[in-house]
């Protein structure tokens, strides 16, 4: 069974390493078409799509079908952007869900514990679906909580906890923020091929994508930036450009 990982990487070779996140307020109308529009429109400069609550919790199940479906038919990825947290019975119904929906991969916290985390990803796998983690996320305030010092045998910060869960649960990949490149080039050098890097918070949030891309990121997640620019196919196309640096 081909994996997530290898399905994510054979696309990014052709198209780059920018995951659309294809998020929309509550007062744009017609999810349903306009993210298939982006999706026709956006597809040669995109190796995945990204649907978050925005489009999850008011859409039908029909249409998110049929969004994984176009997204699959034009080569792109799909990931579930639910930072799934519970336990194992939750998380198993859950992601048998998101799988009967067409995705390819879920985003997950690791707060649920080791144990959780290496079911999850062992039921994904079985399934070829990928799991990943958070480790640093991009928001300012994260650093209060992601950077705490805790003691867990030896004192360490919370991401470098979440960083060494990832790598023993063999998750696909981890979520740093772009805000954080210090921290991304952190987890890329103890990581090595072991992990991908996805980083959301370019653009709109201050990430800087050649930066992050040089500080070892191997995705970028990005959704305002492109979504609401005159000229969104340029904007996608500009930073396929920057991804490509690595
Ligand atoms: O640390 C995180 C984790 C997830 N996100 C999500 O990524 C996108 C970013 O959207 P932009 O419009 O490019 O800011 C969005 O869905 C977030 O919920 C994140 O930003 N940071």
């Amino acid at each position: 069974m081909v994996t997530f990982q290898t399905r994510l990487s054979q696309i990014s070779k052709i198209n780059g390493k920018v995951i659309l996140a294809n998020d929309y307020d509550r007062s744009v109308k017609n999810l349903e078409t306009k993210t298939i529009q982006n999706i026709k429109q956006l597809h040669p400069f995109l190796c995945g799509i990204k649907l978050n609550f925005h489009l999850l919790l008011p859409l039908s199940a029909k249409a998110i079908l049929k969004i994984n479906n176009t997204a699959h038919r034009y080569g792109l990825q799909t990931i579930a952007d639910i930072k799934l947290n519970d336990i194992g019975n939750t998380n198993r119904v859950t992601t048998e869900h998101l799988w009967n929906l067409g995705f390819d991969a879920v985003i997950a916290n690791p707060i649920m514990g080791l144990d959780s985390l290496k079911n999850l990803v062992k039921s994904s796998h079985k399934s070829g679906k990928g799991v990943i983690t958070l480790c640093h996320m991009s928001a300012p305030e994260a650093r209060l909580s992601y950077d705490m010092e805790i003691k867990m045998g030896r004192k360490q910060q919370l991401y470098q906890l979440f960083l060494n869960w990832a790598l023993a649960a063999k998750v696909d990949g981890i979520v740093v923020g772009a805000t954080f490149p210090k921290i991304i080039q952190y987890c890329s050098k103890k990581a090595g091929k072991n992990l991908k890097i996805f980083s959301p918070g370019v653009g709109t949030q201050g990430g800087n994508a050649n930066e992050v891309i040089s500080s070892g990121t191997d995705y970028l997640i990005v959704g305002r930036t492109i979504l609401n620019s005159k000229n969104p196919s340029s904007v996608a196309k500009e930073l396929q450009l920057q991804s490509f640096g690595k």
